[in-house]
């Protein structure tokens, strides 16, 4: 396993003392900003993280972004009200800091193909997560059903027009095309991301996209924990390394 690297120090990022371009950062949820949990529901948010995500993003102007595969209405479940930009459901869901929508905002799944990923979650042993723009079939408590749920998604998304997307003990079906890099150029094409260096910070394959696109504009990706192969160029151990390298 490579061990890479830790990200430069972040209060000298924020001051730009490192760099001439202004930071434009762009976190990850699940297993980024919290431990992963037995169930979508059963995670632990820290009670001072939604106040000090605001405090980094005003301290960013406004350059922050979380980039998450749930919806932004269960975000803020767990979040409260987030005034953030925000990109939801991998990417297929992006609104400003203001709240304002960025790009279509896609339908959810047909209700029969809902009903039939449903009966085969039941039927087959997954814990079904019914999203706002897709469904998610959950097999953390029985690893083996990984390859069952593919075959099933595989065809499911060739009937649906659908893509699949991976993820730790999950897979997920959403509208075709959006990733969390197309969230991420987005996002930069417009005030106050701008012009700013791109980084993204994420702990699944998912999160890869993210950090190509960071890349790719001139910025890079922190990826936590050990996933490989990642495209990340510094690395993190854990959600709690994260907290403490921004300071949060
Ligand atoms: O892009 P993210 O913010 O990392 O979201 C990815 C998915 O996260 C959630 O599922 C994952 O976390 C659960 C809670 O720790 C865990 O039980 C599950 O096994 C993980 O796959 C969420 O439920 C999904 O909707 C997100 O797409």
């Amino acid at each position: 396993m490579t061990q890479l690297p830790p990200p430069p120090d972040f209060a000298r990022l924020l001051e730009s003392g490192l760099d001439e371009r202004p930071l434009a950062l762009f976190l990850d949820f699940d297993g980024t900003l919290v431990d992963l949990a037995p169930t979508p529901d059963g995670i632990e948010v820290p009670e001072y993280l939604a106040r000090s995500l605001h405090e980094l993003g005003e301290r960013l102007n406004g350059r922050l972004a979380l980039v998450s595969g749930r919806a932004i209405v269960d975000l803020e479940k767990h979040l409260g009200p987030v005034k953030l930009a925000c990109a939801g459901s991998h990417g297929s869901d992006c609104r400003g800091a203001d709240g304002m929508n960025i790009g279509e905002i896609p339908d959810g799944l047909p209700p029969k193909l809902l009903a039939e990923v449903a009966e085969f979650a039941e039927q087959s042993g997954f814990a079904l997560e019914d999203k706002p723009h897709g469904a998610a079939l959950h097999f953390r408590s029985d690893p083996s059903l990984e390859d069952k749920g593919l075959a099933f998604a595989k065809r499911v998304a060739e009937e649906g027009d659908l893509d699949i997307k991976r993820g730790k003990c999950v897979i997920e079906l959403v509208g075709r095309g959006a990733n969390k890099g197309s969230a991420l150029r987005a996002f930069m094409e417009k005030e106050p991301f701008a012009g700013a260096r791109p980084v993204f910070v994420g702990d699944d394959i998912t999160d890869e996209d993210g950090m190509r696109a960071a890349t790719d504009l001139g910025g890079y990706g922190v990826i936590v924990g050990d996933r490989e192969p990642t495209c990340a160029k510094y690395g993190l151990a854990s959600p709690a390394a994260v907290h403490h390298w921004l300071g949060l």
